[in-house]
């Protein structure tokens, strides 16, 4: 039975992941769409805030947990192992949506930049930021970060072999360039309302603090292959003039 289920469980969480991330867009941008970051909260200032801080937390406490191996092995023994990423990518859409509807924006410009060529120029970056996401997540395997390859792997009844640890591209250059494009897409806008700025240093520090919980775990996947990464490429910011062979260290 679960053989027939697990593909379209997952497929349903991949489409709806990425009609969430087509909204999201926009939320950001606080464009075109009903409700966005910058929607004038109903609430005071102090309930505002205290909104969108449980928000934050909500995400990254859903993210960060469910991605851990302690977590997958006591969670494994409830969903099938072929639906765990899945169920990840379906709970994830649940917390993103939850945000997006609850997001109490706070309507304080902290920068607002009008210059027509200026403001074309950030929103150019912006959306580039933004679709580097996807194509970061394509780098190392897209379809496994969406729980389809490890779908398809059942339906064909073939066994579930985890990522071989790869540098390719970006990888190469920084260790966490998803989150780096994810922080781009949070801090580039012309016009940067407190809400919105609440949204973007929220992210970042979780980003931050999920990045060396993540290392920790791929240190123990990986070993030494992880650690020689770890002292060869940076975290975040490139260093000029340094970059390690594309898949050198794989
Ligand atoms: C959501 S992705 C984020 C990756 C990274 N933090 C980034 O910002 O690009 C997390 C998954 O990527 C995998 N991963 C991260 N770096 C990897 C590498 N160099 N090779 C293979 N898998 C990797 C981890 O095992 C984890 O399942």
């Amino acid at each position: 039975m679960t053989r027939i289920l697990t593909l379209p469980y997952a497929l349903l969480a991949y489409l709806i992941f990425l009609a969430t991330m087509g909204y999201f867009l926009f939320f950001l941008a606080g464009a075109v769409v009903p409700i966005t970051v910058d929607s004038p909260s109903q609430h005071s200032l102090t309930v505002a805030i205290a909104i969108d801080i449980a928000l934050i937390l909500l995400f990254a406490v859903q993210h960060s947990v469910m991605a851990r191996p302690a977590f997958k092995r006591m969670w494994t023994k409830i969903v099938p192992p072929s639906m765990e990423r899945a169920t990840y990518v379906h709970a994830s859409n649940v917390v993103l949506i939850v945000l997006i509807v609850f997001w109490q924006g706070i309507d304080i410009k902290l920068w607002d930049i009008q210059q027509p060529i200026v403001r074309t120029a950030i929103w150019v970056l912006y959306v580039f930021g933004f679709l580097m996401v996807p194509v970061v997540s394509l780098m190392i395997n897209h379809f496994d970060l969406f729980g389809l390859r490890q779908a398809w792997l059942h339906l064909k009844d073939r066994e579930y072999q985890p990522l071989p640890f790869r540098t390719p591209l970006l990888y190469a250059i920084v260790r966490h360039p998803l989150y780096l494009a994810w922080g781009a897409a949070f801090w580039i806008t012309p016009t940067m309302t407190a809400g919105h700025l609440l949204l973007a240093v929220g992210m970042t520090i979780y980003m931050g603090v999920a990045a060396v919980i993540e290392e920790r775990d791929l240190v123990g996947v990986y070993g030494d292959q992880y650690r020689k990464y770890q002292k060869d490429v940076p975290m975040f910011v490139p260093r000029l003039g340094s970059r390690l062979e594309a898949e050198g260290t794989s």
